[in-house]
């Protein structure tokens, strides 16, 4: 546990960025390169916490992953007898692995860290049961339990309430062209959150020569070989959050390097982000350049789509000086911690005034002072606490070390970035 000064910056940011590989989207090339028709290259891969987690999950499941730097190779898996999957606190290898483990023969064990086994698993379990694959939980619902494969899995129409994340769709979806009968999954229940990465998986299926046919709340994937290919990774446009909102906070200037111009991440929205606080987001070449404006102004937004980039946003709302409403996010409460409560604990510690709602935020203008920002596991509120430390004096993040999870080298980069 590392305990971090944040760095309080006294004028304005100016900076260039050049971020890490994209988690959702390496994770996902390496599930589909696991189930493929011959070896696949990822590029660029992001080697963070939960891109090992999947890249051991994936090795002991029988696939074979040679490291280069910068160059995964990764040949696809060859059944093994027994596996145990640590899934630490990953959402996406908690819920991607075991679909996969249901198409080997022996039995697979998952398990995480203490949190994970909080984290909501039912629609997992339940889906795969429907589908016919043995599943022993000892009746909780939740991490441990032991996937017993049967060699295949039948798949056909199955509808699974996907509202607590959309990673179950996901999950379903990225390894259903192997089923026999490939699979028509219909989504029944409350409103699916983060949508661009449902979107993401149907791009990476297709681009992979598997026909998925859409419309809303189904997904009809018919089976078929996947294709092995060779990925480059994208920069994670998610984690370019806390860099954009330091050019947005501080009146700044941040340029994050190779922002793709077309892409499903759901980072992507910072654009449309950066312009409701007041800021701008300008191509330059390859990059994406953001500017700050003069005075921070609250914004009134509906995350449900992009859920992940909550807790940067109301970081920069919490030094807005108008008050600002954050809609649609019942569901970051089985993210890494409860988002909205760890939220609005430390920012109301440091003298802010936010209220959790059932689906949301209420945040209003409050002089904010130093303090210690606990992080719970939870690498975007080690990225929020950074970002009131910019503007607030002596702000202490308790485990900067969390960041790991998605990005090993945050401190660094940030200390670079705001100095
Ligand atoms: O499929 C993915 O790669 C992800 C989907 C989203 O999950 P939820 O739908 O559970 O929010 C997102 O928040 C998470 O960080 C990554
Ligand atoms: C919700 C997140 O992660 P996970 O993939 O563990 O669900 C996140 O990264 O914000």
């Amino acid at each position: 546990m590392t305990d971090w000064r944040a760095p309080r910056v006294a004028g304005a940011v100016h900076s260039d960025v050049l971020l890490p590989g994209s988690k959702s989207q390496t994770n996902r090339a390496l599930v589909l390169a696991a189930i493929s028709d011959g070896p696949s290259v990822v590029r660029l891969p992001l080697v963070a916490r939960d891109t090992e987690l999947m890249a051991s999950a994936l090795v002991s499941l029988g696939a074979r992953i040679d490291r280069g730097e910068d160059r995964w190779t990764v040949e696809p898996i060859t059944p093994v007898e027994s596996a145990t999957v640590d899934c630490g606190l990953a959402g996406t290898v908690m819920r991607f692995v075991p679909p996969v483990a249901a198409l080997g023969t022996g039995p697979v064990r998952f398990d995480g860290d203490p949190r994970a086994r909080e984290r909501p698993m039912g629609t997992t379990i339940s889906s795969l049961r429907d589908l016919g694959v043995q599943i022993d939980d000892d009746g909780r619902s939740t991490l441990p339990f032991t996937v017993h494969g049967a060699g295949e899995v039948r798949g056909g129409p199955l509808t699974v309430d996907a509202s607590a994340s959309s990673q179950f769709v996901s999950a379903l979806l990225l390894v259903a062209p192997r089923f026999r009968e490939g699979l028509d999954l219909r989504h029944e229940g409350g409103s699916l959150p983060s949508l661009p990465h449902v979107a993401m998986t149907v791009t990476e299926l297709r681009r992979r020569g598997i026909v998925v046919d859409e419309s809303p709340g189904r997904w009809q994937v018919h089976p078929g070989p996947v294709k092995a290919l060779d990925v480059t990774i994208e920069p994670d446009l998610s984690n370019a959050g806390p860099f954009v909102a330091a050019a947005l906070a501080t009146a700044g200037r941040v340029r994050v390097r190779h922002w793709p111009e077309q892409t499903d991440q759901a980072g992507d929205a910072w654009r449309d982000l950066a312009a409701a606080f007041g800021g701008t987001a300008a191509r330059d070449g390859d990059d994406l350049v953001f500017t700050g404006p003069d005075r921070l102004r609250g914004v009134q937004l509906d995350l449900h789509d992009v859920g992940e980039l909550t807790p940067v946003v109301a970081a920069l709302a919490a030094l807005a000086d108008t008050p600002s409403t954050l809609t649609g996010i019942a569901h970051l409460r089985g993210h890494e911690t409860d988002r909205l409560a760890a939220l609005a604990t430390e920012i109301n510690r440091l003298g802010g005034r936010v209220e959790e709602r059932e689906d949301g935020l209420v945040i209003s203008p409050a002089p904010l002072h130093g303090g210690s920002f606990a992080t719970y596991e939870d690498h975007r509120m080690a990225h929020a606490g950074a970002v009131i430390g910019l503007r607030v004096d002596d702000v202490t993040v308790e485990n900067i070390g969390t960041t790991a999870k998605t990005y090993p080298g945050f401190a660094d980069d940030w200390m670079r970035a705001v100095s």
